[in-house]
């Protein structure tokens, strides 16, 4: 073994030891983590992070992941000449956009994970929304505000979809028999359509829907920060509007505080952003003291 390994190693052995009084406090509970695209890009991360949900599967939390993949359906949109556009960081989805959307997520980044797991010695289901009825989701309606004259108006986002109902009985199934389920965040309508989800979103509104200990949003960046770049540690679904009103926050930041809010209004009981490309940033975050990124609750 390297030295560098041996480093490694001796840093996963304190994160561990740290942890193991936690490990008993939250037996039994759930934790859904949202492995966003960005964070993906890391090999070696990747592998961290499939480790930590093994890890917490064997101590008897009930991990359940919902990943998204907005870089690489981007790549592959680009490969293929299909231009894309975001309105307050959701993609607009024509029916060309979805179907790609739906190959990148639920066929190659879904497998992919499903892949990290058994390596990591875990049994995953990799499914999406649409399985076992787990999501239903409606067209999702936004609206734009003209600067000049301030009146807002429609924009439509194709199939850009939100979860109205969610059925977790192919999860509840998954996890009696000892799998870690693996989210895609695709939809099915009442109408009979595919509707692209944002992954934030889906993990959201399946938290809420497990009454999860807590919604982890795994991304590429150290948690929320103010103007001057600083981390905000903690922060109150009230604090969460202001920011968003005085433009601290924008793009994908943007569905992914109003997905915390969301969650913990409606059942789960934190929610935390933080940098997935740090080595087992949900254990230094859940399981020590230090911590790690911003963590949201009721005030
Ligand atoms: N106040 C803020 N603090 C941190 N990140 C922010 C903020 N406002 C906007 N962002 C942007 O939000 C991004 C994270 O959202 P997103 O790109 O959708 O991530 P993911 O693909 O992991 O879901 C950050 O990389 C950053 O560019
Ligand atoms: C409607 C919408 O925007 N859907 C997202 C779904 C993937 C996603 O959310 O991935 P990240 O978490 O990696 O950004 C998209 O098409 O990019």
């Amino acid at each position: 073994m390297s030295a560098s390994s041996d480093k490694v190693s001796l840093a996963k052995a304190e994160v561990l030891i740290e942890a193991l009084p936690y490990f008993q406090r939250y037996a039994g509970r759930t934790f859904v983590v949202k492995y966003g695209g960005h964070a993906m890009g890391d090999p070696e991360a990747a592998e961290d992070f499939a480790q930590d949900i093994v890890l917490l599967k064997a101590v008897g939390i009930n991990p359940v992941v919902v990943h998204g993949g907005g870089p690489q359906i981007g790549a592959m949109l680009k490969k293929l000449g299909v231009e894309s556009t975001f309105v307050d960081g959701l993609r607009v989805t024509d029916k060309a956009t979805a179907e790609v959307a739906e190959m990148v997520l639920s066929g190659a980044i879904n497998k992919e994970l499903v892949g990290w797991i058994a390596k990591a010695g875990g049994k995953a289901l990799g499914i999406s929304g649409k399985d076992g009825g787990l999501v239903t989701a409606v067209k999702a309606q936004r609206t734009v505000k003209d600067p000049d004259s301030n009146i807002e108006s429609a924009i439509d986002l194709g199939f850009v979809g939100e979860p109205a109902h969610v059925d977790t009985t192919i999860i509840d199934t998954a996890v009696n028999a000892g799998m870690i389920p693996i989210i895609a965040p695709i939809g099915a309508g009442d109408d009979g359509h595919t509707y692209n989800i944002n992954a934030d979103t889906m993990a959201g509104a399946i938290a809420a829907a497990l009454g999860a200990a807590r919604l982890f949003l795994l991304t590429d960046v150290a948690g929320v920060l103010d103007k001057q770049g600083e981390l905000m540690t903690d922060l109150t679904p009230a604090d969460i509007a202001g920011l968003k009103d005085d433009g601290t926050i924008s793009g994908g930041m943007i569905p992914k505080l109003e997905t915390c809010v969301s969650a913990v209004e409606s059942g789960c009981e934190a929610a935390v952003v933080l940098d997935g490309r740090v080595a087992h940033a949900m254990l230094l975050e859940f399981f020590t003291a230090r911590g790690a990124g911003t963590l949201i609750r009721k005030a």
